[in-house]
Order: C-alpha cells, then structure tokens, then sequence
C-alpha cells in the first residue's frame, strides 16, 4: 500500500479514537467505590466514653446486607454525648485512598431516634497534621444532612464537604490546612447529630458509594494530546527513513543511468571512430577529413588562421606489389601510416585518400610550415626500412586555402602539386606554384 494511503487510514483511525476517547471519557474515566457490608472491611463502633461519657452502643445482628447498631446516648459525664460507626477502607490507618477525582457520595442510610441529623466523615491522613498513633488526628471531612423517612438513599457532591470546627480548633489546624481533603481517605463514618440529644438512636447502613473518576479529565486530555504527539513525531521519523532510504535508491538508479549512458556514449564513439577509420591502415578515410576540414574552414573564414592540406602518394608502389606481393604492399601502407601518425601534431589529421595516397590537413598552418611539415615526412618514409629491408618514397604536393577558394580547388591544387612532385622525378615536396 503506498504511504500516503496508509497515513490517510491510521489517521481515520486515529480520529475516530481521539472521537471514541473524548465521548466516552465518562465512561471510561468513571470509577465506584463501595461500601457494604459484603465488602468484609474493617468496622467497629464507638462512643462518647473515651471522652469520659455513659452512652452505650451496640451493633445489632441483622441482615447481611447492611450494618445495624444503636445507640442510647445519655447525657451524663460529657456535654456532647454521641455514638458513631466507622468503616476502615483499606488495612492501614496511615495508607487509605485518593479520592481527589471523586465527584459524589450516594449514602442509603435509615435513622430513627430523637435527633433530626446525622453526621458523616470521611477522614483523611496527612503527615502534615496526621500521627499513625492518634486516630483523632485525622481530618475530619464532614457532612450533617437529615434523613426523610422514606427515602432510599441521600446524594451529596465532595463539595458540600467542610472540615468540623471542633476538630480545627482541637487540632489547632492552620488555615492552610483547613481545607477538605480526600487524596488519602483511610475511613468512612456515620455519627449521631451535632443535636447531641439523649436517647435511643437506631441506624440501618445499606450501601455507601464513592463515585469518581480514576484521573483527572485534564490528564485525560493531556493524554490523548501526548498520544497525538508520539504518533506524529514516530510518522515523522519513519517518513524521513523512508525518505531518505528512496533517496538512496534514487541516487543509486541515477548512477546506474549515468553509468550506462557512459558506456553508451564510449560504446557509439568507438562504433563512430570505427566508421571514420581505415580499416587497414588505421588512418581516418574520407569521411574522416569531412570535421577537420570543417573546423578548418571555419577557422580561416571566422578567424583568418591558415588552413593547408599535403597530399602524399607512394612512389612506384604498383612494382613493389608486383615484386614483393600484395600483402607486403599492405603492410608498407600500413607501415608509412604509423610512421607519419608518429610525427605529426595533435592538430594535424592523417589520412587515407584512397589506394596508396594520402592527405595530411594542417589547421592553423601556413603554406610554408606545411611544406616543412612534408619534407620532414618524406625524408623520414624514405630513410625507413618497412619490414626491415624494405624502401619506399613518396612524393608531395602542398597546397593552401585563400579567399575565394572553395575546398575542391583546395585538394585540386595539392594533387595538382603532387602531379609535378611526380613528373619531376618523385621522392620530393612541391608546393602549389612551384615549377
Ligand atoms: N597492396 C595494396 N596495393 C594497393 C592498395 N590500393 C591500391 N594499391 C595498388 O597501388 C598501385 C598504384 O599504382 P599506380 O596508380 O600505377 O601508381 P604507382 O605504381 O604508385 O606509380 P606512381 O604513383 O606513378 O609512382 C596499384 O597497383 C594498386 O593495385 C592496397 O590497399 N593494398
């Protein structure tokens, strides 16, 4: 599948999870906790004679699915006779439960007695004003309401929690501290009113429960952002390997191209060399000269640089043929065309006329260089020995380009020189004009 359509459909699904996330976050993010009696936590009950109190309470065995106990305050030995229930929520008194993202208490609580409100906490530890030693130093989080006869259970929000006065004051708590706090609640308790009256108090406890989230909604958020993040920056990266890897790919076909071109070009220069090239002699033939004289042509006209041209023909070269055989004959022309090639300039362009003749075209030459050029090659052919004891000479005839002059009167001239190189006896140079 091509990336771009596999980006397109992890994004689809990525949306549609970031959508699924943010509509379901109460669902997902929503968390209970229960207190009933099936839930086996610790409890016990107390009253006000640790406080130096007479009243007396008791739990009463009942239904297994709820806590019954009651209690008969009396209003002897301590000004605030009271009674109340506590539920241990986890087994330590100092390790106990964050409920920071918790949003309501739902209580299905019965009462009956002479007060017309109950109390309850929820009572957090923190070392700050905690000691695992004393139970009462424990905030007190509470909550007074009064209970309807036939109402099933009583809803409250976190938020109309307040921390009791008398537990302030007693603990000398600073107002830094005065808050509610429920990030590490160790007990829940339901308490007889702050009425204080004396009599038979009964309480029927079926069910508490904490409802909240298991984390804040903006770590939510932040998740999902930072989930966002992740998956953008690991596409990012996977893309620049991608990349860079297609790059790499790219680079390596490019010179492969480039490489074949290179042989190509070698390959079709050689084939073209070979098409301008005698194949005996190795000299350029007629379809050789066919650039240089252009370039030399181009030159005398744009530049006025002398364009010469030594036409050379081997002497007498029927009776060596005749005399020595065919082959042999090859071998000299093949012979005298090393030679030459040997000695002339890179400018210079040897080769072969047809039969035992040849051309030489000097660029940027003048008539009288040329000449040289020629008596140099004719003394150096005739002192050669071809195959050892072989001799042959050749004759010249030099001509040079001037105004008017097309190229066919230009080789005209030099075979015309040739012609009178021959008559006057060969193994010689002449050069147009000369008698
Ligand atoms: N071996 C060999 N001989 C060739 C080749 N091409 C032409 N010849 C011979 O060259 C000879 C040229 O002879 P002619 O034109 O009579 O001239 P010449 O004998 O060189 O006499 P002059 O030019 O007057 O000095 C002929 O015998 C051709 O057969 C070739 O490729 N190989």
């Amino acid at each position: 599948m091509p990336t771009k359509m596999r980006f397109e459909k992890a994004l689809l699904v990525l949306v549609v999870l970031t959508a699924l996330a943010v509509l379901g976050q109460k669902w997902v993010l929503q968390e209970t906790f229960v207190i009933d009696p099936t839930e086996g936590l610790d409890n016990r009950l107390y009253n006000d004679r640790l406080s130096g109190g007479t009243s007396q309470s008791e739990m009463i065995s009942g239904a297994a699915d709820s806590y019954v106990w009651r209690c008969d305050l009396h209003a002897t030995g301590y000004a605030y006779p009271h009674c109340g229930f506590e539920v241990r929520l986890t087994g330590s008194y100092t390790q106990g439960i964050n409920f920071s993202n918790y949003r309501t208490v739902k209580i299905w609580l019965d009462y009956e007695g002479p007060n017309d409100s109950v109390r309850i906490f929820l009572r957090n530890y923190n070392s700050r004003y905690s000691v695992a030693s004393d139970d009462t130093t424990t905030k007190y989080n509470q909550l007074e309401f009064s209970p309807a006869k036939d109402q099933a259970y009583y809803e409250f929000s976190f938020g109309d929690f307040f921390v009791a006065n008398w537990w302030l004051r007693e603990k000398n708590i600073p107002p830094q501290l005065s808050h509610p706090e429920f990030n590490n609640i160790v007990s829940f308790e339901v308490q007889t009113g702050s009425g204080h009256l004396p009599g038979e108090h009964r309480f029927v406890l079926r069910r508490v429960e904490l409802v909240g989230q298991r984390f804040d909604t903006a770590d939510w958020y932040l998740g999902i952002i930072v989930v966002w993040v992740v998956i953008v920056l690991l596409f990012l990266a996977y893309r620049v390997l991608e990349l860079t890897g297609e790059v790499r790919e790219r680079k390596k076909r490019e010179q492969e191209l480039m490489d074949v071109n290179l042989f190509l070009d070698s390959r079709s220069r050689e084939l073209e060399a070979k098409t301008k090239t005698d194949a005996l002699t190795g000299a350029f033939n007629r379809e050789g000269i066919e650039e240089s004289i252009k370039n030399g042509l181009w030159e005398w006209r744009h530049s006025a640089k002398p364009l010469s041209i030594v036409m050379m023909d081997i002497d007498h070269f029927k009776k060596i043929n005749d005399q020595y055989g065919h082959a042999v004959g090859d071998d000299i022309l093949a012979g005298i065309s090393a030679l030459v090639k040997e000695h002339i300039r890179a400018t210079d362009l040897f080769a072969r006329w047809g039969g035992e003749e040849f051309v030489l075209v000097c660029r940027n030459t003048r008539i009288h260089y040329a000449q040289h050029i020629a008596e140099k090659l004719r003394a150096m052919i005739a002192e050669h020995k071809f195959d050892g004891e072989l001799q042959v000479t050749a004759s010249f005839g030099v001509a040079t380009l001037t105004g008017g002059r097309s190229v066919e009167q230009l080789f005209k001239a030099a075979d015309d020189a040739l012609y009178q190189a021959k008559e006057k006896g060969r193994n010689r140079v002449l050069k147009e004009g000369d008698d």
